[in-house]
């Protein structure tokens, strides 16, 4: 059917009247973008602007998308009576989407347990693990603007779905044939039945329980870490309900909290947008700095997964770290100090995705530490770590993306900003030990390892055009790529859609990973420039990375990466 069809179908549907009224106002671009297509599982679950339309999350979507996923655990025979933990952010409609999923769930026999107010993202992964559902949802968009929401499937490990499961839930979805013949049953007798279940503070207790073993040197942080300065904001979302209760556990007593951004807001009032890659998400907690006189500013995004932080400079200016950077530290230290404890396992490894630096691998490489690379996805470093807990292969140390995201401990199986926030906090302490800054620990490491600077050029190109210009652009670089890059030699090209790793020479080896649009230039210095649609957002990315000897040339190397691109792409 095409979008005009399509659109019309949903006119004629009786939809609430706020959809209904949206639909009037459409113009024929809006139209086209909110039929075109239907929500699809990305990087991490569905996501999309509310609204009216098959593109957009609403409660028809939101039923269609649960309907497929209960047909999907119906196929599973008993064991979708293990059910299914929800949780929902602070967003729009994300506690409606929460109950219109767990009563859906329940009109097929599937229990549910569903938080009684918003949690984290980790606090969810945390729940299937400790309640040993089968499955689990999160509505959240995570760091997305306010206009948008989203949809997040778990497996019973506690990690994101894997692609091939999303596959076969796409599957599921696609033989429903009316999205409007999804009728739903009582939530309220359903709640009395005790076939969903309200679920709140026991968990948190665990949750909190096991956050206790995040940090590493208890006397440090007793002798550094008390008094360390910390500005606190989890930008109007969920970090608040479990964040400051783990900082003051873990033993950092000196915590402003910017108490504007404490309440959650689903319209993310006091920002442009609540991510904390963006230093403009800092403006209030930098002004609260100055104030208190902070060492350090850590901001949680709506959902808690990511982790943004700032470090204050001696002139009192605020700088702000690269996910990149706040990675390196965190690895450095994690394997610093189980080394010095001599806790350090002999099989410890770490996974990163492949356009996180390689400043982390040379880390890991110093320390006989093993770097597996996945895809970009936490859910994939949640495969590996499962993998590993199967096999027992390897000890999983640590996990993280260049977009902000860390886990440290695999009592959760994605990304969690709540044990990243007191595990950055440990490493202040440390740095402070030794009379030096945050900040300083990262020029130590580079004085170590080598200067590695990287920069991730991203152009938001949307709706259906969008969609195509980016495929254009991919082709592009497919078909007819640069030879070179500021005149270094492209040593390698990684194709992990074709899955061919191409040399100089011409020799083609076979990539392992599961199929992904994404493309990645080794040059001759160690230096890389990778491209990729985003799959959360309407963008395309490139990422950047360059090694010297100096921040300087590094840092000229980039200014020019970024040049040529944006002549290629032109
Ligand atoms: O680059 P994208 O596809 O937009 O993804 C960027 C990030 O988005 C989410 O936070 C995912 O959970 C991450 O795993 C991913 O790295």
């Amino acid at each position: 059917m095409s979008y005009k069809e399509i659109y019309e179908q949903w006119l004629n549907a009786d939809l609430t009247p706020d959809l209904h009224e949206e639909l009037l106002a459409m113009d024929e671009k809006t139209k086209e973008d909110a039929f075109y297509t239907y929500l699809e599982f990305g990087t991490a679950g569905q996501r999309g602007l509310l609204g009216a339309g098959t593109n957009r999350m609403n409660i028809y979507t939101v039923r269609l998308t649960t309907e497929g996923l209960a047909r999907l655990m119906d196929s599973k025979g008993d064991a979708k009576k293990r059910g299914v933990a929800i949780a929902y952010d602070s967003r729009h409609f994300s506690k409606e989407f929460a109950m219109e999923t767990a009563t859906i769930l329940a009109d097929h026999g599937i229990p549910s347990y569903v938080y009684d107010s918003l949690r984290p993202t980790p606090a969810l992964s945390f729940t299937i693990r400790e309640l040993k559902t089968l499955t689990g949802v999160m509505i959240t968009a995570s760091h997305n603007p306010a206009p948008y929401n989203g949809y997040k499937v778990y497996g019973e490990d506690g990690g994101q779905m894997p692609p091939e499961d999303a596959a076969a839930l796409t599957e599921y979805i696609r033989q429903i044939d009316d999205i409007f013949s999804i009728t739903l049953g009582d939530t309220d007798k359903y709640i009395a039945e005790g076939m969903i279940t309200i679920i709140g503070e026991d968990i948190d207790a665990k949750y909190l329980k096991n956050i206790e073993t995040v940090t590493i040197n208890h006397e440090l942080i007793n002798e550094y870490g008390r008094d360390l300065n910390i500005v606190y904001t989890p930008l109007h979302g969920t970090g608040e309900m479990l964040g400051r209760r783990a900082l003051a556990t873990a033993g950092f007593e000196k915590i402003a909290v910017v108490e504007e951004q404490a309440i959650p807001d689903p319209d993310f009032s006091t920002v442009k947008s609540p991510n904390p890659e963006s230093q403009a998400a800092f403006a209030m907690s930098e002004e609260l700095g100055r104030k208190v006189g902070a060492d350090m500013l850590v901001a949680t995004d709506p959902d808690a997964d990511r982790i943004g932080v700032e470090v204050r400079l001696p002139d009192g200016s605020y700088q702000p770290l690269t996910g990149n950077q706040i990675g390196a530290v965190l690895a450095k230290y994690i394997l610093e100090a189980h080394k010095t404890a001599g806790t350090l396992p002999a099989n410890a490894a770490m996974a990163k995705s492949i356009v996180s630096t390689e400043l982390v691998s040379h880390i890991a490489e110093s320390y006989n530490v093993e770097m597996f690379n996945v895809l970009t996805g936490f859910k994939f470093i949640g495969e590996k770590i499962h993998a590993w807990e199967t096999t027992g292969d390897h000890t999983y140390m640590f996990g993280f993306e260049e977009s902000f995201g860390y886990l440290i401990k695999p009592f959760v199986r994605d990304k969690d900003a709540i044990q990243a926030m007191l595990l950055i906090c440990e490493v202040a302490a440390y740095y402070r030990s030794l009379g030096k800054t945050l900040y300083d620990g990262i020029q130590d490491i580079y004085a170590e390892y080598g200067y590695f600077v990287e920069k991730t050029l991203s152009v938001t190109l949307e709706g259906s055009t969008g969609k195509e210009q980016i495929a254009e652009i991919m082709g592009k670089f497919r078909d007819n790529a640069p030879e070179k890059f500021d005149g270094l030699e492209i040593l390698l090209t990684e194709d992990f859609k074709e899955l061919t790793a191409t040399s100089h020479s011409g020799k083609v080896e076979k990539l392992s990973t599961p199929p992904s649009d994404v493309l990645k230039y080794h040059l001759e210095d160690g230096s890389w420039i990778a491209v990729r649609p985003s799959g959360t957002e309407p963008k395309i990315k490139f990422y950047m990375a360059a090694v010297a000897d100096t921040e300087e040339q590094a840092q000229s190397k980039i200014e020019h990466f970024e040049k040529e691109i944006k002549t290629f792409i032109a």
